[in-house]
Protein backbone atom coordinates (compact mmCIF):
# COMPACT_ATOMS: atom_id res chain seq x y z
CA UNK A 1 0.00 0.00 0.00
CA UNK A 2 1.25 3.37 -1.16
CA UNK A 3 1.94 6.06 1.87
CA UNK A 4 -0.23 9.23 2.04
CA UNK A 5 1.68 12.07 1.02
CA UNK A 6 1.11 14.47 4.00
CA UNK A 7 -0.54 17.50 3.72
CA UNK A 8 2.05 19.43 5.50
CA UNK A 9 4.55 17.90 2.42
CA UNK A 10 2.46 18.90 -0.10
CA UNK A 11 1.72 22.20 1.38
CA UNK A 12 5.05 22.84 1.57
CA UNK A 13 6.19 21.82 -2.20
CA UNK A 14 3.15 23.83 -3.46
CA UNK A 15 4.43 27.07 -1.31
CA UNK A 16 7.70 26.53 -3.29
CA UNK A 17 6.58 25.57 -6.26
CA UNK A 18 4.08 29.08 -6.16
CA UNK A 19 7.85 30.96 -5.68
CA UNK A 20 9.02 29.70 -8.71
CA UNK A 21 6.02 30.24 -10.82
CA UNK A 22 5.50 33.82 -9.78
CA UNK A 23 9.09 34.69 -11.01
CA UNK A 24 8.45 33.05 -14.31
CA UNK A 25 5.30 34.80 -14.75
CA UNK A 26 6.93 38.18 -14.16
CA UNK A 27 9.73 37.39 -15.90
CA UNK A 28 8.35 35.77 -19.27
CA UNK A 29 5.10 35.62 -18.76
CA UNK A 30 4.34 31.86 -19.90
CA UNK A 31 5.33 29.24 -17.03
CA UNK A 32 6.00 25.56 -17.55
CA UNK A 33 5.57 22.70 -14.56
CA UNK A 34 6.10 19.61 -15.02
CA UNK A 35 4.72 16.48 -13.18
CA UNK A 36 2.34 18.32 -11.42
CA UNK A 37 -0.10 15.96 -9.76
CA UNK A 38 2.53 12.77 -10.30
CA UNK A 39 1.31 9.36 -11.82
CA UNK A 40 -1.60 8.69 -9.99
CA UNK A 41 -4.10 11.28 -10.40
CA UNK A 42 -2.83 12.67 -13.56
CA UNK A 43 -4.29 8.60 -14.99
CA UNK A 44 -7.65 9.55 -12.75
CA UNK A 45 -7.42 12.87 -14.12
CA UNK A 46 -7.15 10.81 -18.04
CA UNK A 47 -9.68 8.22 -16.82
CA UNK A 48 -12.67 10.75 -16.55
CA UNK A 49 -11.90 12.64 -19.78
CA UNK A 50 -12.30 9.46 -21.63
CA UNK A 51 -15.41 8.64 -19.86
CA UNK A 52 -16.40 11.93 -20.31
CA UNK A 53 -16.44 11.53 -23.97
CA UNK A 54 -17.41 7.65 -24.10
CA UNK A 55 -20.56 9.24 -22.95
CA UNK A 56 -21.05 11.85 -25.79
CA UNK A 57 -20.64 15.27 -23.77
CA UNK A 58 -18.24 16.46 -26.24
CA UNK A 59 -19.64 19.12 -28.75
CA UNK A 60 -17.82 20.88 -31.24
CA UNK A 61 -15.69 23.82 -30.18
CA UNK A 62 -18.02 26.93 -31.61
CA UNK A 63 -14.99 29.82 -32.94
CA UNK A 64 -16.41 32.70 -31.11
CA UNK A 65 -15.18 35.46 -33.14
CA UNK A 66 -15.17 39.69 -32.92
CA UNK A 67 -18.14 39.11 -35.58
CA UNK A 68 -20.33 37.04 -33.43
CA UNK A 69 -20.26 32.99 -33.63
CA UNK A 70 -19.57 31.13 -36.70
CA UNK A 71 -19.11 27.58 -37.00
CA UNK A 72 -15.76 26.43 -37.74
CA UNK A 73 -16.22 23.03 -38.08
CA UNK A 74 -13.38 23.02 -41.17
CA UNK A 75 -11.13 25.13 -39.22
CA UNK A 76 -11.26 23.36 -35.70
CA UNK A 77 -11.46 19.65 -35.02
CA UNK A 78 -11.08 20.38 -31.17
CA UNK A 79 -14.23 19.36 -29.28
CA UNK A 80 -14.77 21.20 -26.05
CA UNK A 81 -17.25 20.35 -22.62
CA UNK A 82 -17.31 22.37 -19.81
CA UNK A 83 -16.95 20.66 -15.78
CA UNK A 84 -17.31 22.74 -12.90
CA UNK A 85 -16.27 19.52 -10.93
CA UNK A 86 -19.40 18.88 -8.90
CA UNK A 87 -20.94 16.55 -11.61
CA UNK A 88 -20.58 12.67 -10.88
CA UNK A 89 -17.39 11.42 -12.19
CA UNK A 90 -15.23 14.37 -11.85
CA UNK A 91 -13.74 13.60 -8.73
CA UNK A 92 -10.53 13.88 -10.29
CA UNK A 93 -10.77 16.70 -12.37
CA UNK A 94 -12.21 19.11 -9.33
CA UNK A 95 -8.97 17.70 -7.45
CA UNK A 96 -6.80 18.98 -10.53
CA UNK A 97 -8.85 22.95 -10.39
CA UNK A 98 -8.45 22.73 -6.63
CA UNK A 99 -4.86 21.72 -6.88
CA UNK A 100 -4.47 24.78 -9.93
CA UNK A 101 -6.10 27.44 -7.56
CA UNK A 102 -4.11 26.33 -4.00
CA UNK A 103 -0.78 26.71 -6.30
CA UNK A 104 -2.31 30.15 -7.74
CA UNK A 105 -3.43 31.55 -3.89
CA UNK A 106 -0.02 30.76 -2.92
CA UNK A 107 1.10 32.75 -5.83
CA UNK A 108 -0.56 35.60 -4.06
CA UNK A 109 0.27 39.31 -4.47
CA UNK A 110 3.51 38.53 -6.38
CA UNK A 111 1.41 38.60 -9.84
CA UNK A 112 1.77 41.67 -10.22
CA UNK A 113 -0.26 43.65 -11.03
CA UNK A 114 -3.63 41.01 -11.59
CA UNK A 115 -5.26 40.37 -8.53
CA UNK A 116 -7.13 37.26 -8.62
CA UNK A 117 -10.43 35.90 -7.08
CA UNK A 118 -12.20 33.81 -9.49
CA UNK A 119 -12.08 31.67 -12.46
CA UNK A 120 -14.16 30.03 -14.96
CA UNK A 121 -15.10 26.47 -15.35
CA UNK A 122 -12.89 23.80 -16.49
CA UNK A 123 -13.05 23.54 -20.28
CA UNK A 124 -11.83 19.74 -21.08
CA UNK A 125 -10.88 20.10 -24.63
CA UNK A 126 -10.62 16.90 -27.43
CA UNK A 127 -8.29 17.07 -30.32
CA UNK A 128 -9.31 13.89 -32.67
CA UNK A 129 -6.03 13.58 -34.09
CA UNK A 130 -7.82 13.92 -37.58
CA UNK A 131 -5.17 16.60 -38.30
CA UNK A 132 -7.20 19.87 -37.05
CA UNK A 133 -5.21 22.28 -35.17
CA UNK A 134 -6.31 25.74 -33.69
CA UNK A 135 -5.97 28.88 -35.58
CA UNK A 136 -3.88 31.27 -33.85
CA UNK A 137 -5.47 33.56 -31.83
CA UNK A 138 -5.60 35.54 -28.13
CA UNK A 139 -7.71 33.98 -25.77
CA UNK A 140 -8.29 37.74 -24.25
CA UNK A 141 -8.31 40.53 -26.55
CA UNK A 142 -10.58 42.68 -25.64
CA UNK A 143 -10.32 42.90 -21.29
CA UNK A 144 -12.95 40.42 -20.40
CA UNK A 145 -11.54 39.93 -17.50
CA UNK A 146 -9.22 36.50 -18.14
CA UNK A 147 -5.55 37.29 -16.82
CA UNK A 148 -4.51 33.76 -16.90
CA UNK A 149 -4.75 30.57 -19.03
CA UNK A 150 -3.80 27.58 -16.85
CA UNK A 151 -3.63 24.43 -19.00
CA UNK A 152 -3.42 20.77 -17.65
CA UNK A 153 -2.06 18.70 -20.62
CA UNK A 154 -3.14 14.45 -20.43
CA UNK A 155 -0.92 13.05 -23.23
CA UNK A 156 1.39 9.98 -22.56
CA UNK A 157 4.37 9.32 -24.77
CA UNK A 158 3.48 12.33 -26.93
CA UNK A 159 6.26 12.77 -29.43
CA UNK A 160 5.30 16.19 -31.91
CA UNK A 161 8.04 15.16 -34.55
CA UNK A 162 5.25 12.05 -34.67
CA UNK A 163 1.85 13.71 -33.81
CA UNK A 164 2.09 17.57 -34.17
CA UNK A 165 -0.03 19.08 -31.82
CA UNK A 166 2.59 21.30 -30.21
CA UNK A 167 0.95 24.72 -28.91
CA UNK A 168 3.23 27.28 -30.17
CA UNK A 169 3.15 30.96 -28.64
CA UNK A 170 4.61 33.85 -30.22
CA UNK A 171 5.59 36.37 -27.40
CA UNK A 172 4.63 39.72 -27.86
CA UNK A 173 7.61 41.40 -28.94
CA UNK A 174 10.01 38.69 -28.76
CA UNK A 175 11.45 37.38 -32.25
CA UNK A 176 11.47 33.39 -30.28
CA UNK A 177 8.36 31.12 -29.81
CA UNK A 178 7.77 28.83 -27.71
CA UNK A 179 7.02 25.37 -28.62
CA UNK A 180 5.66 23.60 -25.47
CA UNK A 181 4.55 19.48 -26.05
CA UNK A 182 1.05 18.69 -24.55
CA UNK A 183 2.71 15.98 -22.35
CA UNK A 184 0.71 14.10 -20.07
CA UNK A 185 0.82 15.76 -16.34
CA UNK A 186 2.33 18.94 -17.79
CA UNK A 187 1.03 22.35 -16.15
CA UNK A 188 1.34 25.65 -18.15
CA UNK A 189 0.33 29.29 -17.39
CA UNK A 190 0.77 31.97 -19.45
CA UNK A 191 -1.04 35.87 -19.72
CA UNK A 192 -4.24 35.38 -21.58
CA UNK A 193 -4.02 38.86 -23.16
CA UNK A 194 -2.21 40.17 -26.62
CA UNK A 195 0.95 39.08 -25.11
CA UNK A 196 0.68 35.82 -25.69
CA UNK A 197 -1.22 34.99 -29.57
CA UNK A 198 -1.00 31.28 -29.86
CA UNK A 199 -1.73 28.47 -31.99
CA UNK A 200 -2.02 24.55 -31.62
CA UNK A 201 -0.47 23.22 -34.30
CA UNK A 202 -2.32 20.27 -36.47
CA UNK A 203 -2.66 16.91 -34.38
CA UNK A 204 -2.07 13.52 -35.30
CA UNK A 205 -3.27 11.54 -32.21
CA UNK A 206 -6.01 12.15 -29.91
CA UNK A 207 -4.86 15.51 -27.83
CA UNK A 208 -6.83 15.72 -24.78
CA UNK A 209 -6.19 19.14 -22.57
CA UNK A 210 -8.15 21.27 -19.50
CA UNK A 211 -7.98 25.05 -19.62
CA UNK A 212 -8.74 27.00 -16.67
CA UNK A 213 -9.19 30.88 -17.12
CA UNK A 214 -7.86 33.11 -13.80
CA UNK A 215 -9.89 36.24 -13.47
CA UNK A 216 -8.52 39.53 -12.71
CA UNK A 217 -10.78 41.31 -10.07
CA UNK A 218 -10.97 44.67 -11.46
CA UNK A 219 -10.90 44.10 -15.05
CA UNK A 220 -13.12 41.48 -14.54
CA UNK A 221 -16.01 43.77 -12.62
CA UNK A 222 -15.22 46.56 -15.67
CA UNK A 223 -15.93 44.05 -18.29
CA UNK A 224 -18.96 43.29 -16.60
CA UNK A 225 -20.58 46.42 -16.51
CA UNK A 226 -19.90 46.61 -19.73
CA UNK A 227 -22.23 43.93 -20.71
CA UNK A 228 -24.24 44.41 -17.48
CA UNK A 229 -23.37 40.61 -16.39
CA UNK A 230 -24.93 39.94 -13.08
CA UNK A 231 -21.08 40.55 -11.10
CA UNK A 232 -22.57 36.84 -8.87
CA UNK A 233 -22.02 35.00 -12.04
CA UNK A 234 -18.70 34.00 -11.35
CA UNK A 235 -17.80 30.63 -9.43
CA UNK A 236 -15.75 32.68 -6.15
CA UNK A 237 -13.28 29.71 -5.27
CA UNK A 238 -12.67 30.31 -1.30
CA UNK A 239 -8.81 30.34 -1.42
CA UNK A 240 -8.61 28.52 2.11
CA UNK A 241 -6.42 25.28 1.06
CA UNK A 242 -9.07 22.86 -0.44
CA UNK A 243 -9.28 20.15 2.10
CA UNK A 244 -9.38 17.23 0.23
CA UNK A 245 -7.99 13.19 0.43
CA UNK A 246 -4.26 13.12 -1.28
CA UNK A 247 -4.07 10.29 -3.24
CA UNK A 248 -2.18 7.19 -2.32
CA UNK A 249 1.52 8.57 -3.37
CA UNK A 250 4.20 5.39 -3.71
C1 LIG B 1 -10.12 23.90 -27.98
N1 LIG B 1 -9.55 25.22 -27.64
C2 LIG B 1 -8.19 25.34 -27.49
O1 LIG B 1 -7.42 24.29 -27.67
C3 LIG B 1 -7.61 26.57 -27.16
C4 LIG B 1 -6.14 26.68 -27.00
O2 LIG B 1 -5.57 27.75 -27.09
N2 LIG B 1 -5.49 25.53 -26.72
C5 LIG B 1 -4.09 25.50 -26.46
C6 LIG B 1 -3.63 24.08 -26.20
O3 LIG B 1 -4.49 23.17 -26.13
O4 LIG B 1 -2.41 23.85 -26.07
C7 LIG B 1 -8.44 27.67 -26.93
O5 LIG B 1 -7.95 28.78 -26.59
C8 LIG B 1 -9.88 27.53 -27.07
C9 LIG B 1 -10.73 28.64 -26.85
C10 LIG B 1 -12.12 28.46 -26.98
C11 LIG B 1 -12.65 27.22 -27.35
C12 LIG B 1 -11.81 26.13 -27.56
C13 LIG B 1 -10.41 26.29 -27.42
MN1 LIG C 1 -6.08 29.66 -26.51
Amino acid sequence: PGTYMDQHGRTKQFRELSDYVAKCMNQHGICVVDNFLGDMPGEEILKEVQDLQSRGTFQDGQLVSSKGVQSSQNIRGDQITWVDGTEPGSKAISYLVSSMDTLLMYCGQRLKPVSIRGRTKAMVACYPGSGKGYVRHVDNPNEDGRCITCIYYLNKGWDSRETGGLLRIYPEGRSEVANIEPIFDRLLFFWSDRRNPHEVLPAYAIRYAITVWYFDTGERLRAKQRYRLPVESEKHPKWTPQHHPLPVTN
